[in-house]
């Protein structure tokens, strides 16, 4: 049933509170069962046992994912209960505020317009009841102090499971936004900056190296016969290879440099105050990391891996697109002088001093 409901399948969060949910009321049941035999009120007391057995029930429902069959039981018993307890002690037992619960619930668990329509039906339960006990008297009342310590409980519980479950949608909301945020901007593999967001982070860059004049070094950094590395050991291994591959250019570069993937098996990286000499310096330390690292397969062979960069500087009649191919030229140099190695864009230098 739940398989066929996107919503209700969209939302686990949702599901792991209402079982939380469970086990509260559930214990909350407990403790009135025991409270409305003190109070005389046999049975109101042995509803909660039945209420008790609904929650059980729907709490390993939702361990099974049976979501739809959880929720039924779940409003059935509020509903009931809430009823019951309104008419046989009074609106002033505060049992109604049970049913209030259900409001952010119902959005959350349904579909727009079936939660509209729930959300009508119980408006309408709750103001029947309350006009039902305008013209009735409670079928069995209990004694003004027993009522008023049974009211101020039941508030207290609705004031603590409103808490909850609005912490616990801000908490979701947070997190949500937090994973959209990381979606947007970061290649999920390497956990890098993906090439979008890395293209705005490097235009603000530019645009305070405009304004301060301070160098910006451009490195562009490939990693060699990467195909290769895919067909001999497989596409997995490969994608293990530019994870760590990731993961040690960002050790060997400084916190305030930009790094993003750039393409397939190609990195960029952009290094704030930093001249095309430091920048070559750089390039060189993380072409020798990579070098050095011991890359073993699965199968326990050692890879051979090199990787060859090519590095340019910003300069100020430049733009992003303009830089980068710069690094890109510097790069294929460096493929063709027979890669593992840095080169440096320095003829369009040339030319512009001569
Ligand atoms: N495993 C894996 N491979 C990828 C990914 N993205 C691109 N590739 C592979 O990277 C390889 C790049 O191959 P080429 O462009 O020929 O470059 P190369 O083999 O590194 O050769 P050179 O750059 O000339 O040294 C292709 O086989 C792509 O399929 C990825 O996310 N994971």
């Amino acid at each position: 049933m739940a398989a066929r409901n996107p919503v209700r399948e969209s939302r686990p969060q949702f599901w792991q509170v209402a079982k939380r949910c469970c086990q509260l009321a559930a214990t909350v049941d407990v403790a009135f069962f025991f409270l409305f035999h003190l109070l005389g009120s046999p049975i109101l007391a042995w509803v909660n046992v039945v209420s008790v057995a609904m929650y059980v029930v729907a709490y390993r429902a939702l361990g099974k994912k049976q979501n739809g069959l959880a929720i039924t039981l779940i409003w059935a018993e509020v509903i009931i209960h809430a009823g019951l307890g309104v008419v046989l002690i009074g609106w002033e037992s505060g049992f109604h505020y049970y049913l209030l619960m259900f409001i952010p619930a119902l959005f959350v668990s349904m579909r727009l317009r079936g939660a509209i329509a729930a959300l009508a039906g119980l408006w309408g339960y709750y103001v029947a009841l309350y006009l039902l006990m305008w013209f009735i008297e409670p079928l069995q009342p209990i004694a003004p102090g027993p009522l008023l310590g049974v009211y101020l409980f039941n508030l207290s519980v609705v004031f603590a499971m409103f808490s909850y479950l609005s912490f616990f949608y801000v908490t979701m909301v947070t997190s949500a936004n937090r994973k959209l945020r990381r979606m947007a901007t970061t290649d999920p593999l390497t956990g890098l900056f993906n090439r979008r967001h890395m293209t705005c982070l490097v235009e603000k860059e530019l645009a305070r190296f405009r304004r301060n004049g301070h160098p910006v070094a451009f490195l562009v950094l490939d990693i060699d016969h990467f195909k290769a590395i895919n067909d001999q050991y497989g596409h997995e291994t490969g994608d293990r290879v530019l994870e760590d591959v990731a993961g040690i250019i960002k050790t060997r570069l400084r916190t305030q440099d930009l790094i993003a993937r750039w393409g397939g098996e190609e990195f960029l990286a952009v290094l704030p105050d930093t001249g095309i000499q430091s920048g070559q310096a750089s390039a060189e330390r993380v072409r020798e990391a990579l070098l050095t690292h011991d890359w073993l397969a699965p199968n326990g062979e050692r890879i051979d891996l090199t990787i060859s960069a090519g590095v340019s500087e910003f300069r100020a009649e430049d733009d992003l697109n303009s830089a980068i191919n710069r690094a890109d030229r510097a790069l294929y140099r460096s493929k063709e002088l027979g890669r593992n190695r840095v080169e440096l864009e320095v003829v369009q230098e040339v030319a512009l001093q001569s």
